[in-house]
């Protein structure tokens, strides 16, 4: 999440709302490979599928804490942009996502549409993996600091992957030399805005419950109205829980692909965005994500070693599918409802909150 900075020029986050009890970790704990902080990101692997990570007091933190930030005015500048200007961008699913999402085109589990509004840019694009696409004016004009963030961004995932890779056995870069930054694949950046939502409009859900198909997601928010679902509730259920920001902190959340790649030993969590609690509805709803994907040519086969299970006979394994028509055709399948997503793999709680 951005600094207090940006905490300051919203209503507060209210009290007495069902939170999610996220573990909140130190990156420079994880930087210095703290034997007991590393446990704990991956206990809160295995039972949440996410968790807060502290990016103060850490140099590499604090770099990506300022580079949020201007992620964030740039979510401001590219949504202020005429409606038909940014339809002259719109993304080309289920393939290409990179682009402009106007609301209203996916469908929520209370039967009715999203009202989030996406712009997704390429990493591939941006650090010159592949020929430069044409994006909206702001994204162009700010390529340099785009570039920055995923620099940081990746930089901090890869910290988090080596501690998973010590708490799972393997060796050091078994998962983080899967996803390397200078060869194609299709991690982006999301620019998530949503308006404020009129009091008719409260109970509407702005994002439908999803998990994410990556492998980890950095996510940055200021204004509440995420929500996770505890393993084993109903989706459509009142037990969704409020994942409430906290200024200088990012949320760490882990996709199905690391969920196969570690035969469901970590867990991806269905969340979504309802409308922004209390007085925050009052106002613009930001997010920005940077979701990391393996390179093009990596499979979904399941790694080997350490406390990775081995394959079953019985079992099914992606083997040597690649990750991006695999992508591709969960997506097809959501879009057609034949697969709702859904938490899985990890463990229950060990203490009931
Ligand atoms: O905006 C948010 O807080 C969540 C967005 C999200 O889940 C996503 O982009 O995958
Ligand atoms: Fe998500």
């Amino acid at each position: 999440m951005p600094t207090a900075k940006y905490f300051k020029q919203v209503p507060p986050f209210p009290s007495g709302l069902p939170l999610a009890p996220l573990q909140k970790l130190s990156l420079k704990k994880l930087q210095d490979a703290d034997e007991q902080e590393s446990a704990s990101l991956f206990r809160a692997a295995r039972e949440w599928g996410f968790c807060l990570i502290d990016l103060q007091s850490s140099a590499q933190g604090e770099s990506l804490l300022q580079l949020a930030e201007k992620m964030f005015d740039l979510t401001t500048k590219t949504f202020a942009l005429d409606y038909d200007e940014l339809l002259r961008h719109a993304y080309n699913p289920p393939h290409d996502l990179t682009g402009y999402k106007r609301k209203g085109v996916l469908k929520t589990d209370d039967g009715k549409v999203d009202c989030m509004e996406l712009y997704t840019v390429n990493q591939d694009d941006i650090v010159g993996n592949k020929p430069a696409r044409s994006n909206a004016e702001p994204i162009e004009a700010n390529r340099a600091t785009i570039k920055q963030f995923i620099e940081q961004s990746h930089g901090v995932v890869d910290v988090v992957a080596l501690q998973l890779e010590r708490q799972l056995g393997l060796q050091p870069g078994a998962i983080s030399s899967l996803s390397p930054l200078h060869e194609a694949s299709d991690t982006s950046i999301r620019l998530l805005h949503a308006q404020p939502q009129s009091a008719k409009h409260r109970e509407f859900i702005t994002l439908g419950g999803h998990t994410d198909i990556d492998t980890i997601t950095l996510l940055f928010n200021v204004v509440g109205g995420m929500q996770i679902l505890p393993m084993g509730e109903e989706r459509t259920g009142d037990k969704w829980l409020y994942v409430q920001p906290a200024p200088g902190h990012v949320i760490i959340n882990f996709g199905d692909t690391l969920v196969e790649w570690t035969g469901g030993l970590l867990r991806t969590s269905l969340h979504r965005v309802v409308a922004a609690p209390g007085p925050q509805s009052s106002v613009i709803r930001r997010s920005v994500a940077y979701l990391q994907r393996p390179r093009a040519s990596a499979s979904m086969r399941r790694l080997v070693g350490g406390r990775i299970p081995l394959i079953q006979e019985a079992e099914d394994d992606w083997g040597d599918v690649p990750v991006d028509d695999w992508a591709a055709s969960r997506v097809r399948q959501i879009i057609l409802g034949q697969l709702k997503p859904e938490t899985r793999g990890g463990t229950a709680r060990r203490v009931q909150v």
